[in-house]
């Protein structure tokens, strides 16, 4: 699922929190969302996902023009879409297993429940959730909601998925269960669009960065160009939100390689 703005704007109290912004993002592209705290990126992301309008410009979700598309065709192409929020966004009220159910029964009403019951099924065993599917959210860890949240992003089996911040609170087993399944993701060829600061995804998931500031899109382009950029706030961005500690003249990319991948042969970006 390709999207598309075109010179797209977010204005509130007469602050323009997103600038004219046209990009492109292409069915399949992985797109790591980076820039320093308030600079937009959780908006972006929502803009993308539709979920906030916009207040100028156009969006296109495969070449259609969501602000002339029916509330029938919007729904359906909500569940082309998954989008995981910052705080994991759970109904607190319902259990685990209500939680995953409630969008796909919202949005396809005549979805048979078994199928939704084998998704659950198949999304609990491979994140490891099985045992606390009926229980609310408040009794699970926020890294663990966070993983909930996952998998009720995946439960519509989405070609395009949002992860606003999906590694916070994470500790270290359950950060590398989710970059399996982002790499999984990416192989059965979804668009993914990650808002993030952690390294290890920059290394050796993103092969498009996108950078904003204050509003901003100031860098959109492939990971691997970025070592190029001539705009010193972009790699001012760079240094600090991927937290090298090496002057970005040397390359990025080996700087990454090394730090992360700590002398291991494969290549950070493939
Ligand atoms: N729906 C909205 N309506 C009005 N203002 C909003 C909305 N969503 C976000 N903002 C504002 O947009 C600005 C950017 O916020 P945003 O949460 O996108 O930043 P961020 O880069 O994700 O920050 P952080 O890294 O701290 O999460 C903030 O001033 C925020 O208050």
């Amino acid at each position: 699922m390709t999207i598309e703005l075109e010179k797209a704007s977010f204005v509130h109290n007469g602050e323009a929190l997103l600038q004219e912004t046209s990009l492109r993002i292409e069915s399949g592209a992985c797109v790591l969302v980076m820039g320093p705290s308030g600079a937009g990126k959780s908006l972006l992301l929502k803009i993308l996902a539709g979920i906030i309008p916009l207040s100028t410009g156009r969006i296109r979700l495969d070449g259609r023009d969501l602000q002339q598309i029916s509330d029938r065709e919007l729904r359906k192409m909500r569940t082309r879409q998954g989008f995981v929020f910052q705080d994991a966004a759970l109904w607190q009220n319902l259990s685990l297993r209500q939680n995953l159910s409630l969008p796909l029964q919202y949005n396809t009403p005549r979805f048979p429940p078994e199928e939704i019951e084998a998704r659950i099924a198949h999304l609990a065993k491979r994140i490891g959730f099985y045992q606390s599917l009926d229980l609310r959210p408040a009794r699970l860890s926020s890294g663990n909601q966070m993983m909930a949240g996952i998998m009720r992003a995946l439960m519509t089996h989405p070609e395009i998925c949002f992860f606003d911040e999906p590694s916070n609170g994470l500790d270290t087993a359950t950060q590398q269960n989710l970059l399996e399944i982002l790499q999984d993701l990416k192989r059965q060829g979804k668009t993914l669009v990650i808002a993030s600061h952690d390294s290890t995804i920059a290394a050796r998931l993103a092969d498009w960065f996108l950078l904003i500031d204050r509003g901003e899109v100031i860098f959109f382009d492939t990971a691997h160009n970025s070592t190029r950029a001539g705009n010193p706030r972009v790699r001012e961005i760079l240094q600090g939100v991927l937290g090298l500690s090496t002057a970005y003249d040397t390359d990025i990319l080996g700087i990454l390689g090394e730090e992360i991948l700590g002398g291991e042969d494969e290549s950070p970006f493939g």
